[in-house]
């Protein structure tokens, strides 16, 4: 069936899936880095901990040297600039405004779960901006409002949607629960630079792209004056015409609890070449705590990944995760990444170079091995390594000329390839992102 909203790409089509119902097929090759879908939000709101510190319509930080405005009305929302304001108050928050803080301040607001307060904001927000329509809650009116309808419900739809300030003319009960049965499961968590800043839906990429594991193309957020924040679906991978192209609707890494998310949130039981791997394998063993035991998995795991090939060559290939030996199916317990996360960190900060960058390979190994390829993470894990060295080497330390030297290529090396990774994403969220950190570090290097 042609739907109305198909034509708006050239990129996807939409062909019916065995048991998602629909899918998102590529209509022509589209080279890894190339944008496939960019949607505005529907509907969004800041997550609470970024209030007053981004405007609340574009969702960026204040130019340098000027501060957010708050509405003097309700003195609960910030915004950057009068425009910003006034395409805020048109959308939605003029009908929200007297309301806000009585709805905030409620006790049944204040009852609810920091998660189901990020949904009683998103549907205050949408529902505001549906009863300004001239045929308020007509799907005609609204092409967002017809493809959101057109959803899937997300399977906690048992709970029943959370309270919202009244609006006018209110809604009826019907389309509340019909709006609140589709936000679980196409609720995006919209971030720069890897950090979450708030939610967003984006009802044409969540009809579009199903879920995988090994995804070979993921979403973006483009942060721009006066304007709500966009998503920008983009390749991963080198997409060949005919193929389905799927996003990560949690991430790869959650290899223990991820299966229950998709039952829970999602309904669905991931059936990618990774799930179907750890499902044969059951029950993930615990890593060992004794420290030589742990350095034997961290080697083997380097050495099964070929880390060292990818971090000298240029034709790396990447080793299917089914591969995985029995004796690495620890390093699939959630506690095994957690734990090299902490310790990269810390040794990082402490300025223990050599924990650091031990540990910074075998963190490397491990994103190579649970992430698809040009995966951020792995870019942004590999700017890290680049700067711990760097700093290592010319600020923190008073290293002799020669080792400094040594490690202008190392470092260099590691640039190039959070460069390769990062570049495929592009720019995104906040301005100076890691493309802007490793130009600073590149030059630098060059001095
Ligand atoms: C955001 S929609 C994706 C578009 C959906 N295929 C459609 O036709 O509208 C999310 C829903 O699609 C289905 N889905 C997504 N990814 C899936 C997957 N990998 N396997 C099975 N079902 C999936 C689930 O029902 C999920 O709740």
């Amino acid at each position: 069936m042609q739907h109305s909203w198909s034509a708006r790409t050239d990129t996807v089509e939409v062909k019916p899936h065995p048991t998602a119902r629909d899918q998102a097929v590529a209509k022509r090759n589209l080279p890894k880095g190339s944008s496939i879908l960019a949607v505005p939000s529907f509907t969004s709101a800041l997550l609470f901990s970024e209030k007053g510190h981004r405007c609340d319509h574009c969702f960026r930080f204040p130019k340098e040297g000027s501060y957010l405005k708050k509405c003097t009305g309700c003195t609960a929302y910030w915004y950057c600039d009068t425009q910003c304001q006034n395409a805020q108050w048109q959308l939605h928050h003029k009908r929200l405004c007297k309301k806000i803080n009585q709805f905030t301040s409620s006790a049944a607001f204040q009852g609810l779960k920091e998660h189901d307060k990020m949904d009683a904001i998103l549907l205050s927000h949408l529902l505001s901006y549906l009863s300004t329509l001239a045929e308020p809650y007509s799907a005609g009116q609204s092409e967002g409002l017809e493809i959101f309808l057109s959803l899937l419900p997300g399977s906690s739809s048992a709970v029943g949607p959370p309270p919202v300030p009244a609006v006018n003319p209110p809604p009826n009960q019907e389309l509340v629960a019909a709006l609140f049965e589709r936000f679980g499961n196409n609720n995006f968590t919209v971030h720069s630079h890897l950090n979450s800043i708030g939610h967003g839906i984006f009802p044409l990429a969540s009809r579009l792209f199903n879920h995988s594991c090994t995804p070979n193309a993921a979403a973006k957020y483009i942060l721009s004056s006066s304007n709500t924040v966009t998503m920008h679906v983009f390749a991963l991978s080198d997409i060949a015409a005919g193929e389905e192209i799927c996003i990560p609707y949690v991430d790869p890494a959650l290899t223990q609890t991820r299966h229950q998310i998709f039952q829970i949130t999602y309904g669905f039981s991931c059936n990618c070449p990774s799930c179907k791997f750890l499902n044969s394998i059951g029950h993930v063993p615990t890593p060992p705590t004794d420290s030589d035991q742990l350095k034997d998995v961290a080697e083997k795991l380097r050495s099964f990944v070929q880390v060292d090939n990818y971090l000298q060559s240029d034709d790396y290939r990447s080793r299917p995760i089914k591969e995985t030996p029995s004796q690495l199916h620890c390093v699939f317990h959630e506690t095994f990444m957690k734990g090299l996360s902490e310790r990269f960190s810390d040794a990082s900060h402490e300025s223990d170079f050599d924990t650091a960058a031990d540990t910074g390979v075998t963190l490397l190994a491990l994103y190579l091995l649970v992430y698809p390829i040009n995966y951020p993470q792995i870019g942004m894990h590999l700017l890290e390594m680049a700067k711990t060295h760097w700093n290592h080497s010319f600020v923190l330390s008073d290293l002799p000329e020669e080792k400094k030297a040594h490690a202008k290529p190392e470092i260099s090396r590691l640039l190039v390839l959070a460069r390769r990774v990062l570049g495929v994403m592009g720019t995104e969220g906040d301005a100076d992102g890691p493309l802007e950190e490793i130009s600073i570090l590149e030059n630098l290097l060059r001095t």
